[in-house]
C-alpha cells in the first residue's frame, strides 16, 4: 500500500469479507509520527486503535495523561468516516480540538457554549454528502437529544460513523465516584447503531466500575486493556499540615525553589483557592484560581494562560482535574 504522508486523510486497505479497514503497525506509527510528532506508541495504544479499526468494542483502563486520547484520535484519520467523541468535560474538548485543527486535523465540539453561526456550519457540513470533519466532540446531554439522534442516524445510514469513543466512561456507572445520569442514555448508541465499535476510556480502576461500564454500555466482548498506573517520573512526598508552622510560608518556598515550572495546588475549598492564590500572587508567584464557581469563559481562560505558561500557578478545587 502506498501512504500519502501530506496531512491528508490516508487511503486504507480492506480486510477481506469483513469490511473493516486495517492498516499496518507501521502505516499506524507513520500516521502517529505525521500528525502528532512522536515515534512510538505508548503502552497499549496501539493494542486499542487496533481493536477499534477491526470493529471490536475496547475498554480502556489508563492512568490520567496516559495517552488515552491518540487511542481515538488515530483511527479518525486512519479510517473513513466520523468519530464521535462524547466527553462530560467542555473544556477538555474545546483543547483537544483547537490542538487537532493545529495539527491539521478537522474537528469540532458542539456545546452550548458556542455561538450559534459555529453550530450551524457544523450542521451543514455533517449534512453535506461529503463531511470535512473526522471527529466531532460532544456532550451526553447532547446525545441524549432526539434532534442530535436523528443527525447521527443520517450519518449512519450513509456509512459514515466510525467510532463512539466515551471519555471519562466511569461517569455512567452509579459506583464511580463522578456518577452522571446523563451517561446512562448512552446505552442507545448500541442499538440505534449496531456495528458502529464503542471504545470506553477511563482512568477510574475500580473492577465494579468496569463491569459497570461494559455492561451499560453493551460493550460487545470487548478488548480490554489496562495500562500500568505506576508512573515512574512521578515523585511523591508527603508532609504532615498540623506538622508545620506556617504551610502558606512552606508552600511558597517551595514553590520558590523548584524554579519556572506549571504548578496546580488543590485546595478542598473556593475559599481557600482564593485566599492562597491572593497570598501567591502577592509574594510574586503568578497564579489563578479555578473552581466551579467561576464563569466557563474565566475558567477556559485560565486553563489557557497556565497551558502557556502566563501563570505559573493554578490554585484549584477538584473541579480542574475534572475540567469542569
Ligand atoms: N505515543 C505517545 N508518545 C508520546 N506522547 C504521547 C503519546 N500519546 C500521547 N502522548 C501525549 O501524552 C499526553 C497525554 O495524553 P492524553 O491527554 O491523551 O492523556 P489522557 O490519558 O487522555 O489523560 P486524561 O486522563 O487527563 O484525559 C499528551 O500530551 C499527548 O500528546
Amino acid at each position: 500500500m502506498q501512504l500519502v504522508m501530506k496531512k491528508s486523510i490516508l487511503p486504507v486497505k480492506t480486510e477481506k469479507g469483513s469490511g473493516n479497514k486495517i492498516l499496518a503497525e507501521e502505516d499506524l506509527q507513520k500516521l502517529l509520527k505525521c500528525y502528532f510528532g512522536y515515534s512510538e506508541f505508548r503502552g497499549k495504544q496501539l493494542q486499542a486503535i487496533n481493536a477499534v479499526l477491526s470493529g471490536r468494542d475496547c475498554f480502556c483502563l489508563m492512568p490520567t495523561g496516559g495517552g488515552k486520547s491518540m487511542c481515538y484520535q488515530i483511527p479518525a484519520v486512519a479510517k473513513l468516516g466520523i468519530v464521535l467523541v462524547i466527553s462530560p468535560l467542555i473544556a477538555l474538548m474545546e483543547n483537544q480540538v483547537e490542538t487537532l485543527r493545529k495539527k491539521g486535523i478537522p474537528a469540532e465540539f458542539l456545546s452550548s457554549t458556542q455561538a450559534v453561526h459555529v453550530k450551524q456550519k457544523i450542521h451543514e457540513d455533517l449534512n453535506s454528502g461529503k463531511p470535512s470533519l473526522r471527529l466531532l466532540y460532544v456532550t451526553p446531554e447532547l446525545v441524549a437529544t432526539v434532534s442530535f439522534m436523528a443527525k447521527l442516524t443520517k450519518l449512519y445510514d450513509r456509512g459514515l460513523l466510525s467510532l463512539f469513543a466515551v471519555d471519562e466512561a466511569h461517569c455512567i456507572s452509579s459506583w464511580g465516584h463522578d456518577f452522571r445520569p446523563s451517561f446512562c442514555k448512552l446505552s442507545s448508541l448500541r442499538s440505534h447503531f449496531p456495528g458502529v465499535p464503542i471504545l470506553a476510556l477511563t482512568a477510574t480502576a475500580v473492577p465494579k466500575v468496569q463491569k459497570d461500564v461494559i455492561s451499560s454500555l453493551c460493550l460487545h466482548q470487548p478488548l480490554v486493556l489496562s495500562a500500568s498506573f505506576n508512573r515512574p517520573n512521578i515523585y511523591y512526598e508527603v508532609r504532615y499540615k498540623d506538622l508545620l508552622k506556617d504551610t502558606y510560608a512552606d508552600l511558597l518556598n517551595l514553590l520558590k525553589s523548584s524554579g519556572n515550572v506549571c504548578s496546580i495546588v488543590y485546595c478542598h475549598e473556593r475559599s481557600t483557592c482564593d485566599d492562597l492564590s491572593s497570598h501567591l500572587s502577592k509574594h510574586g508567584i503568578s497564579s489563578a484560581v479555578y473552581h466551579a464557581g467561576l464563569s466557563s469563559k474565566l475558567r477556559s481562560t485560565v486553563l489557557d494562560d497556565w497551558l502557556s505558561s502566563k501563570i505559573e500557578v493554578v490554585v484549584a478545587t477538584v473541579a480542574f482535574g475534572k475540567r469542569l
